[in-house]
């Protein structure tokens, strides 16, 4: 992990209280995209650990996904793929594949979906996403990868906050651990 990075991703983190009526603190994660150097730097930090597996294409879960994706896909030079979630009210039109995550961190069964046309035999993947917290997800798009016939090279995240058996099976980098985060 990049030192000088980490620093500043943890400098950049907040715990919100989202007010009356709410159980716990949500993460606020919105200063790591509101930085420059940290915007600049997120895409080829997360690529990093990859490159010597020739990724073809980088693929990314609704909805912060969609922004780290094309970062992480820029600085390796391929394209990218975005996972739908019907509940984002975005559901593309033509064939997709699909796959539902077990629970997830709010013991929510996710649904995801990936266009058939843009995976297949052939391609090298790296997912991207923000944060791990079950691997929940990370689960239904590896099981889409393997039914269009894609093979995942792993996983790159800003945030790792997983056992470590489940970083270890999913194999999953990550830039800062969450327990590194300020409290
Ligand atoms: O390890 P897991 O338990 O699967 O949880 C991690 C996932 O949950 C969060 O997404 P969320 O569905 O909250 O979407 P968001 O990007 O819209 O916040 C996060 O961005 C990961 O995609
Ligand atoms: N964005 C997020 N994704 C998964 N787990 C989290 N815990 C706190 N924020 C989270």
């Amino acid at each position: 992990m990049p030192a000088e990075l980490t620093e500043r991703l943890a400098a950049l983190f907040q715990w919100i209280d989202p007010g009356p009526g709410t159980s716990h603190l949500v993460s606020d994660i919105s200063g790591w995209w509101r930085d420059p150097t940290v915007l600049a730097e997120l895409g080829p930090a997360l690529v990093a650990p990859y490159r010597a597996a020739r990724p073809t294409v980088v693929l990314a879960p609704a909805v912060t996904g969609l922004l780290l994706g094309p970062l992480a896909a820029t600085a390796l030079g391929v394209g990218f793929v975005a996972a739908h979630k019907p509940g984002d009210g975005r559901l593309p039109a033509g064939a997709l594949t699909w796959a539902q995550s077990p629970p997830d961190y709010r013991g929510r069964r996710v649904d995801l979906a990936v266009r058939d046309r843009h995976l297949g035999p052939g391609d090298r993947v790296l997912v991207v996403d923000d944060w791990v917290r079950t691997g929940a997800q990370l689960h239904a798009l590896y099981e889409i990868c393997a039914a269009l016939g894609a093979e995942v090279l792993g996983t790159a995240v800003v945030a790792v906050d997983c056992p470590p058996e489940v970083a270890a099976d999913l194999r999953i980098t990550g830039l800062i651990n969450a327990a590194d985060l300020p409290a």
